[in-house]
């Protein structure tokens, strides 16, 4: 693409001298290659102009830098015999994820984000599904990588991948006749721009609760990044979903922004209009639940997976899936093929005495709270926790998720979750420091096997934290683990 094309699309057209075509663009000087615009970025570490001089050596021709009131908007800099233009704008990062969306072009025809603390992962891997089960040809791109069909792995993913790797990932999944994404998008990723680019045809909003104030700062900051899906990504006339059950504060600002915004509302949950839950029904499988259509009830629909939060991902799903109201019917009836998301409320191993383990990634207050509520209907005896914290993230969750599995579960482990950089017997004092009844098995292995070997009859143990991941960093070193695998085995070992 011409540079004169990219920049007038932006809205900025200056007389260039000289218009160079761009093959590429990137905020990594490490990843220039040839005829590539340079975007510099100010992170957290770094500031990216500091890097323009190794990025024109590297080949980019054109450099967009932040704006500083001093310098003309257009201009050049020469580095040794090479030469390239600078282009200085307002926000470089919302530049980059719009020019490298148009470079990547063409992506799939429709593309929705789900953003919300909990249950993304969850949402984007049902509509996923229910898009395949209405003959669609469709991806879900997330905490669980890259899922285009049930059998081939998946492709690792950041949350939300940086723009420039979103784009990219998106084109692919394009030229593979991908028609149809569902994209997780994460606070950070609203923050940093990163998917500015892309043209949304609806997006969904599941709940706002604490997490990730190691970055945000407060919790006024971290809903403000994630309202940008509703408020400066999602095009007027478009469809919006909400948990109409969410905290009252974040439901008023999406409402309100919805509103402004000019955007198709749609509801789910008890307090919703558009999707009622007039029942969720606990089963030893899942859940049968009524619902209602706009004021009309239909016939029930079983949920073949535990869980009662993915009651409520599964519906968000199903109005994220239908375009037309005359298809949410069909769209509901499918809502029974579903099948579970790894790693989520997942019944792992089942023990000769009826006891039955279960593997969650809940690492939010929130989120350890909704699936200790979801197991205890099916608990006959005892309701055993083994948990830990991440470490390097939101150290206030700690205490938080301590004092909530004191009020509910019979039995807790504190363990260790990802320890990354921090020492890792002072997370899980923090966390013993509101469960002070609680156990402390530093070794998640070690956890793990007591507390299966602990279970008596018709007990539950749950071990939350690390869902799907199949690794545990401590310090900079991923060694590998995985939940569930190791709790499948150990269980086979207990109870022989
Ligand atoms: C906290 C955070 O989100 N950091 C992201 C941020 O890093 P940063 O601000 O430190 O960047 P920086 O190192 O200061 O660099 C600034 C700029 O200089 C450039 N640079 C840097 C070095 C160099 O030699 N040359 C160069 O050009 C960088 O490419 C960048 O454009 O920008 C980087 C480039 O896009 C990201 O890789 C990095 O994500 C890191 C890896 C990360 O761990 N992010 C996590 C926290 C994250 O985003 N997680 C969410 C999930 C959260 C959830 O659970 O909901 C996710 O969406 O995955
Ligand atoms: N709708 C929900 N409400 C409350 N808790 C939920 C909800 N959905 C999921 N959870 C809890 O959050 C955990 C993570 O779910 P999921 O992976 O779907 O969320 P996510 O938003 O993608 O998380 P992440 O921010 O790590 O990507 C689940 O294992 C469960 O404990
Ligand atoms: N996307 C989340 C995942 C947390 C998972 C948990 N196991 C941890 O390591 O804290 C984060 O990076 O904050
Ligand atoms: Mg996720």
């Amino acid at each position: 693409m011409l540079l004169s094309t990219l920049l007038s699309r932006y809205g900025i057209t200056p007389a260039l001298a000289e218009d160079p075509t761009i093959k590429a663009v990137t905020a990594d000087s490490r990843h220039v290659s040839p005829d590539s615009l340079f975007v510099a970025i100010r992170g957290q570490h770094h500031d990216g102009a500091k890097f323009i001089p190794l990025a024109i050596t590297a080949g980019a021709t054109a450099i967009v830098t932040m704006h500083d009131n001093h310098s003309p908007p257009i201009g050049e800099h020469w580095e040794g015999e090479r030469k390239a233009i600078i282009i200085r704008v307002h926000n470089p990062a919302h530049f980059l994820a719009q020019a490298a969306a148009w470079v990547a072009a063409p992506l799939p025809e429709h593309i929705i984000a789900v953003t919300g603390t909990n249950g993304k992962s969850s949402t984007v891997d049902f509509l996923r599904q229910l898009w395949q089960l209405r003959g669609k040809t469709a991806a879900s791109l997330g905490t669980l990588g890259v899922i285009t069909q049930a059998d081939t792995p998946p492709m690792p993913a950041m949350t939300t991948p940086d723009a420039v790797a979103l784009a990219s990932m998106l084109s692919t999944l394009q030229r593979s006749h991908v028609t149809h994404v569902a994209l997780e998008a994460s606070s950070h990723g609203l923050h940093q721009h990163r998917l500015d680019g892309l043209p949304l045809a609806a997006a969904g909003f599941s709940n706002l609760t604490r997490d990730h104030l190691d970055y945000h700062e407060t919790i006024e900051a971290y809903r403000d990044a994630k309202l940008r899906l509703f408020r400066d990504l999602l095009p007027p006339g478009n469809v919006a979903v909400i948990n109409a059950d969410m905290d009252p504060d974040t439901y008023n600002a999406l409402t309100q922004t919805a509103r402004q915004c000019g955007h198709i509302l749609r509801d789910i949950g008890i307090n919703a209009t558009t999707l009622r839950l007039l029942e969720a029904q606990p089963t030893p499988q899942g859940h049968i639940i009524r619902v209602a259509l706009h004021g009309e009830p239909l016939p029930d629909i079983t949920l073949p997976f535990p869980g009662r939060f993915q009651v409520d991902n599964a519906l968000m799903a199903a109005a994220l899936c239908w375009e037309e109201d005359a298809e949410a019917p069909a769209v509901l009836a499918l809502l029974s093929q579903l099948r579970s998301v790894p790693g989520r409320c997942e019944r792992v191993a089942d023990l000769s005495n009826g006891a039955a383990a279960y593997v969650d990634y809940a690492h939010t207050p929130d989120a350890l709270e909704h699936v200790l509520l979801s197991l205890r209907p099916h608990t006959r005896g005892k309701l055993h926790v083994i948990f830990g914290a991440g470490g390097d993230r939101d150290s206030g969750k700690r205490p938080l998720m301590g004092q909530i599995a004191a009020h509910i579960a019979d039995r807790i482990t504190i363990t260790d979750d990802n320890p990354r950089s921090e020492d890792p017997a002072t997370i899980r004092a923090a966390i013993l420091a509101a469960c002070p009844h609680a156990q402390e098995i530093g070794d998640r292995w070690a956890a793990i096997e007591d507390g299966l070997k602990r279970l008596g009859p018709g007990d539950i143990l749950l071990i939350a934290g690390k869902g799907h991941e199949t690794g545990q960093v401590i310090g900079s070193t991923t060694h590998p683990f995985d939940d569930r695998a190791l709790t499948r085995s150990l269980a086979e070992k207990v109870s022989l």
